[in-house]
């Protein structure tokens, strides 16, 4: 079996697969200041409630847009695994055409969700990624990756409002009954929502538009379903893309 890492600004994401089959999968907050052996303890307590052995692992794969942390997860696969991670970036086969301005700019998490979505939506695509930030890809008919958008992660704007403003509460991301919110709670959510689902398909649109192209939306990250259900132009909701990016980057540099 191998491990697949998928570490982001909020949370590290990690998947067991056997074959193409994803077997397990946890989430870890991401903690710039964890050292090797705190993450070990996580691991291995993860592994053993999940009955697997560290020997089992024939091999690890990372990717990681939080360079600070890259040092602190290379040693802990060497330790607590006993394997040199694949670190998606230069040297790396990752079979994906890369048309922006200076391709190692691109984000890693960016990368495996372009290699996923083409082996299984086909291309023309738009992938949403609502991560930490929420991230647009557009790759091509041809499926070259020609870039996007990125933009402020809904709990990053959530965040601001209740940092910012004084009378404006932290709040629960939920859908409202109304688009005119009748209180500051059911207001922030109609707005952050709503306001969010009409910038998706915005931006989407405007992509359409720019290349004169019908892609296929596919939209990924935890907040993706709550989203999704009010978008007009996502089409499907899949939790696992990066996941499955990182497989695919594992078997072609095999
Ligand atoms: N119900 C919620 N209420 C408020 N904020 C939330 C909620 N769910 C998620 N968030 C915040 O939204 C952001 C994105 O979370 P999510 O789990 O979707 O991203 P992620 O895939 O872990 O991001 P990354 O890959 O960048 O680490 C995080 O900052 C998270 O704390
Ligand atoms: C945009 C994020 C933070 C999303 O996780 C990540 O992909 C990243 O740090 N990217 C680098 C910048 C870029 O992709 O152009
Ligand atoms: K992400």
């Amino acid at each position: 079996m191998i491990l697949v890492v998928d570490v982001g600004n909020t949370n590290i994401v990690l998947g067991l697969y056997e074959g193409s089959n994803l077997t397990h999968h946890w989430r870890l907050s991401t903690n710039r200041s964890a050292t090797v052996d705190e993450y070990g303890v996580l691991i291995s307590n993860l592994f053993k409630l999940a009955g697997v052995r560290a020997e089992q692992i024939e091999g690890v794969i990372l990717s990681c847009v939080v360079p600070p942390i890259m040092g602190t997860l290379e040693k802990l696969f060497q330790t607590y695994v006993g394997k040199e991670a694949l670190v998606i970036g230069p040297g790396i086969k990752t079979g994906l055409n890369i048309r922006y301005e200076n391709p190692r700019e691109v984000g890693a998490d960016r990368i495996v969700n372009a290699v996923a979505g083409i082996e299984q939506y086909g291309a023309p695509l738009v992938i949403v990624d609502f991560g930490t930030a929420t991230t647009f890809d557009y790759i091509d008919g041809s499926g070259a990756y020609l870039g996007g958008a990125i933009v402020p992660g809904i709990g990053i704007s959530a965040e601001a409002l209740y940092q910012r403003a004084a009378k404006l509460p932290r709040i629960e991301l939920s859908k409202p009954k109304t688009v005119v919110g009748r209180n500051t709670v059911a207001a922030m959510q109609s707005g952050i929502i709503y306001g969010y689902a009409g910038q998706v398909d915005g931006i989407v649109r405007r992509i359409s538009k720019e290349f004169d192209v019908k892609p296929r939306v596919i939209a990924t990250g935890g907040l993706a379903e709550l989203i999704a259900g009010e978008s007009e132009t996502i089409e499907v909701v899949d939790a696992l893309l990066t996941l499955e990016g990182l497989r695919i980057v594992y078997e072609r540099n095999g």
